[in-house]
């Protein structure tokens, strides 16, 4: 037997235990109405994985569990067990005997399937038995309902038992779920395809945007490269701009100073000429006037001398002996008066000759002794201005030797938390400057920061421009220092004791803790010596420094001595002072003896002018006293050959002084006629002097107003170059963190060359881009992944769909073939069955719609002998199921199944048509096992066993076999005694 068992308990009225034993191919099951054979039918549909509770004619899952009857309690589970020999295989799995139960719990709703007491899914329990003919559309359980439905249902309606009977429900199935899987797929595929689609509108402008983005960072990233290059090219080119303007001015300022110095001695020089041209001026006149008087009193006595010549010509020729000897003689006298006048006058001026050279040569020594001391002078003074410049250096750049501290104090402004160089902080009092400084040491150079934060950022800014060292002092961090009181009380007892270094500090209140860190343990005193003896009462307990600046150190070393023109930063101010005050003393020693030098150098141009007039006095005078002297000898001639005895003895009288006033106005004459020719000449050379340095001056005036013009010129270019290497420097450190000495080692020459043509490029283009969106690479990488994601998707959700599809066409294909053989097969079977049943006519199937085999309604059409073919709505109720049994034979013969029950099929049919029926099951007993629910006696007696259900308690139904009188009395009973 196929099934070979059935086991309920708790399963609707089934409220105890009962076990069916079906060992025969027909069972028939009998009953009065309401015990409980519909309800066996029920269990196996349910164990069969039943799920409508409609077809299980209740409301919910749980109504099959046994509810209570009057004396008995409802119970918690129902259980149903179904046990099949297998040995035909005509279930799904390799085991000879399968048991397959369900339960139920009313308490939590909790359903078991197991198969061979193994717990599985539903779907194990749907798909051991599917395509073996039990499924629940199937012919294994028709029932009185699905027969007249069947018969009055519409073709379609009817599809479905020749679809099982075709065996492509499990097609159909697996084609539903593809289907829904289609279904589903489609929905992704469309969803998928939304976002993708969603997606790849973002995509391509992002990829744009991400695109532009990466230009824009190689072309900012290039840039900054060069932009480098640049700057530091910059910043060297208007260093070297800036230092040839320094140099220009400066050239500038010298020359307008020594032109001005020049237009000073020049208009001194022309006031002094002017001065000394009107002292000529005046003396001229005199002189012209005296020269007058002179000339006037020349002809007085030459007109007077005249008259006497007359009187002696006359004399001497027409006169005695005597008289023309007197009138001889006194001609002889005055020639002689005459000829030694001269000589004396020239032996006078040769003697001023040689007394002036001799002055001359004074002068000149004297000279050239006032030029040496004005050199020495200058070069002092030169000495002092040049150390004045390397202190201004030094008080303008004050870190130019310590690298470190000079590269943090030049980009202070980028550092923050940088507050100062200690040397620029503490300020000390006046006179205290050496000592100061020798107190702090190296500490001069400390920088001091707010905290250690500060200090970290500024060594590493000197690390990454490797610009030197430099030592730190976080203010967070300092602690202050004292002198114990009993020694500074000892101190302040002790000679020579100045007070505590920080005493003589002035700073800024946050500079305190400096100051009492660095100096607050110091001990300053006036002489090396004072502190010996301090440091010793102390026992070497302090640091002690001296205004000189001496140490005392700490232990008893001493350091001191002094280096030349060396300074502190502290010192350098009042070296400052103090040499600009030996700088004005030393001009002023410079002017004195450029006086003195200028003095002399007028006392020598004198003495030459004065020498050179008497020496052309001097030369012209000799001819004159050669002449007089000629005459006088041949006078004396004439007197001697006249009267040769008397030569000698003649002791000559002048009559009067004509003579000697004559010569002596002669001489004044001569001289007053020099004396002007020379302060004429004199004259004209001064105002000739002056005429060419007013054009000096002219000239040199115009040259300082362009020198001035082009210095403003200057001045200006350098303050806008300034301003532009300020503006590079700056953004060199906070750019890049950069100082310009670390920048121009990095940069090589040669890229310099395009460099700037290359920034310019690089500017529009950067320009050109517009706006960026900085985050577009990354933006567009995860949009263009999630892209790339959702179109490999599509395409696994297009190549599934498209699998599915096959798959469903390959479904269609079997089941149009499956269907329509059976169809044929059932068609062909049809009419036998009909005729066997109705006793002849036809009966035959017909395809609603033949070309959609997937899909088409069945229709019969049936001819019952002698009467002619009709609807077969309009056949009685019991030629309905007779029809309906005929198609239900002619499909069990097209496609026996293992088990069929029937739930009163046959309830319509007339006692002739029951038998037929009847016998008609038992022909087909051999292919398959029967279960037949009946009221019938023509049925029960074609039965091999009859069970009979009872409700001997009420509401619990019992079974018990029955034999056929039995049975048939129980149809018709209500009671049935056990057999
Ligand atoms: N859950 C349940 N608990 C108890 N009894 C139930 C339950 N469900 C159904 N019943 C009972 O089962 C009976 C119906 O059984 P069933 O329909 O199998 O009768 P039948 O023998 O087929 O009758 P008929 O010959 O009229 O078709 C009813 O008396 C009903 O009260």
């Amino acid at each position: 037997m196929f099934l070979k068992r059935i086991e309920m308990q708790g399963f609707k009225s089934f409220a105890d235990k009962v076990v069916i034993q079906f060992d025969h191919d027909v069972t028939g099951i009998v009953g009065p109405n309401g015990c409980g054979k519909s309800n066996i039918t029920d269990a196996i549909r349910w164990v069969l994985g039943e799920q409508s509770v409609k077809s299980l004619r209740g409301n919910a899952m749980t109504d099959v569990i046994f509810a209570g009857s009057a004396d008995r309690r409802m119970v918690n589970m129902a259980e149903v067990t179904l046990v099949f020999d297998n040995s035909r295989r005509d279930l799904n799995s390799e085991l000879d005997e399968i048991e397959v139960t369900r339960r139920l719990y009313r308490n939590n709703g909790e359903a078991q399937y197991l198969i061979n007491r193994n717990p599985v899914r539903l779907k194990d329990v749907v798909d051991l038995i599917l395509d073996s003919g039990l499924g629940k559309d199937s012919l294994s359980m028709i029932s009185q309902g699905n027969i007249s439905s069947f018969a009055e249902a519409k073709p379609i309606e009817r599809r479905a038992i020749f679809e099982d009977a075709a065996g492509v429900s499990k097609y159909k199935k697996r084609k539903l779920e593809s289907l829904s899987k289609l279904e589903r797929t489609k929905e992704n595929l469309d969803r998928t395809q939304d976002i993708l689609s969603e997606l790849e509108r973002q995509v391509s402008p992002l990829k744009r945007q991400a695109r532009k983005a990466e230009i824009y960072r190689e072309k900012k990233t290039r840039l900054q490269e060069i932009e480098i290059a640049v700057l530091v090219e910059e910043i060297t080119h208007l260093n070297q701009q800036i230092d040839e303007a320094v140099k220009t001015l400066f050239d500038i300022e010298n020359s307008t100073t020594m032109q001005q110095t020049t237009i000073q001695v020049h208009e001194t020089a022309n006031l002094e000429a002017k001065k000394d041209s009107n002292g000529l001026e005046v003396e001229i006149n005199k002189l012209q006037e005296e020269l007058m008087r002179v000339i006037n009193e020349i002809q007085t006595l030459e007109t007077r001398k005249i008259e006497l010549d007359e009187k002696r010509k006359y004399a001497i020729e027409v006169g005695t002996r005597e008289e023309k000897a007197k009138q001889m003689q006194s001609l002889l006298e005055e020639a002689r008066f005459e000829y030694e006048d001269r000589q004396q006058r020239l032996d006078q001026l040769q003697r001023d000759v040689a007394l002036l050279s001799q002055q001359l040569s004074q002068t000149a020594m004297e000279l050239a002794e006032n030029s040496q001391k004005n050199d020495e002078a200058a070069g002092i003074l030169r000495r002092l201005q040049n150390r004045r410049e390397v202190l201004e250096n030094l008080a303008r750049q004050p870190f130019n030797s310590q690298a470190g501290v000079k590269a943090v104090m030049d980009s202070q402004a980028f550092l923050p938390g940088v507050l100062g160089v200690v040397a620029k902080v503490l300020e000390p009092e006046k006179g205290y400057e050496e000592a100061i400084s020798v107190a702090l040491g190296g500490a001069m150079y400390n920088i001091v920061t707010t905290d250690e934060a500060s200090a970290r950022q500024a060594i590493s800014f000197l690390k990454k421009n490797q610009s030197g060292r430099a030592t730190f002092l976080p203010i967070r961090v300092l602690k202050p220092r004292w002198i114990a009181q009993d020694h500074r009380i000892v101190a302040q007892n002790t000679e020579g004791f100045l007070g505590v270094a920080s005493e003589f500090i002035h700073c800024d209140p946050q500079f305190d803790l400096v100051s009492q860190s660095l100096l607050q343990n110091v001990l300053v005193c006036d002489t090396l010596e004072h502190g010996n003896n301090l440091a010793d009462l102390l026992k070497f307990s302090y640091k002690i420094v001296t205004l000189d600046g001496d140490v005392i150190h700490r232990g008893g070393s001493m350091t001191g001595g002094k280096a030349r023109n060396s300074s502190s930063l502290m010192t350098v101010q009042r070296e400052l002072e103090e040499i600009t005050g030996t700088i004005q003393s030393q001009q002023a020693k410079c002017q004195l003896a450029q006086k003195a030098l200028d003095q002399s150098g007028r006392q020598r141009s004198e003495l030459e002018r004065s020498l050179t007039e008497k020496r052309i006095a001097s030369a012209q005078l000799e001819p004159v006293v050669d002449a007089k002297r000629a005459k006088f000898e041949r006078l004396k001639n004439d007197y001697e050959l006249l009267a040769p005895e008397a030569v000698d003895g003649v002791q000559e009288t002048f009559a009067d002084s004509l003579i000697t006033s004559l010569n002596q106005a002669y001489s004044r004459r001569d001289e007053i006629t020099t004396s002007l020719s020379q302060k004429r000449q004199q004259k004209m050379k001064l105002t000739a002097d002056i005429e060419r340095r007013e054009q000096q001056i002219r000239q040199i005036r115009r040259e300082l107003e362009t020198a001035t013009a082009s210095s403003h010129a200057i001045q200006l270019d350098k303050a806008k170059i300034e301003t532009r290497l300020e503006n590079n420097l700056a953004r060199l450190t906070s750019e890049y963190q950069l100082t310009y000495e670390y920048a121009r080692t990095k940069v090589e020459e040669s890229h310099i060359e395009n460099a700037r043509e290359e920034v310019l490029q690089l500017r529009s283009e950067i320009e050109a881009l517009g706006n960026i969106n900085m985050n577009a690479p990354e933006e567009y990488t995860e949009v263009n992944d999630r892209y790339e994601f959702m179109r490999k998707q599509v395409d696994d959700l297009i190549a599934s769909r498209d699998k599915i599809l096959s798959a469903i066409d390959e479904m269609d294909e079997v089941m149009v073939r499956q269907f329509k053989d059976m169809f044929d097969k059932i068609n062909e079977e049809l009419g036998d069955t009909f005729r066997a049943l109705f006793g002849g006519g036809k009966a035959r199937l017909i395809l609603e719609d033949p070309t959609d085999l997937l899909n088409t309604g069945i229709d019969i059409d049936v001819q019952p002998p002698g009467k002619s073919v009709q609807n077969i709505r309009l056949f009685s109720g019991g030629e309905k199921s007779l029809i309906a049994i005929s198609v239900l034979f002619a499909i069990l013969k097209a496609r026996p199944v293992p088990l069929c029950i029937f739930d009163e099929v046959e309830a319509a049919l007339d006692q002739g048509n029951v038998e037929r029926f009847a016998r008609y099951i038992k022909n087909f007993s051999e292919r398959t096992q029967f279960i037949v629910v009946t009221h019938r006696p023509g049925t029960m007696g074609q039965c091999d066993v009859l069970y009979g259900v009872t409700m001997q308690k009420q509401g619990v139904s019992q079974m018990l076999k029955v034999e056929l009188t039995d049975a048939i009395e129980m149809a018709e009973t209500k009671e049935v005694q056990p057999a």
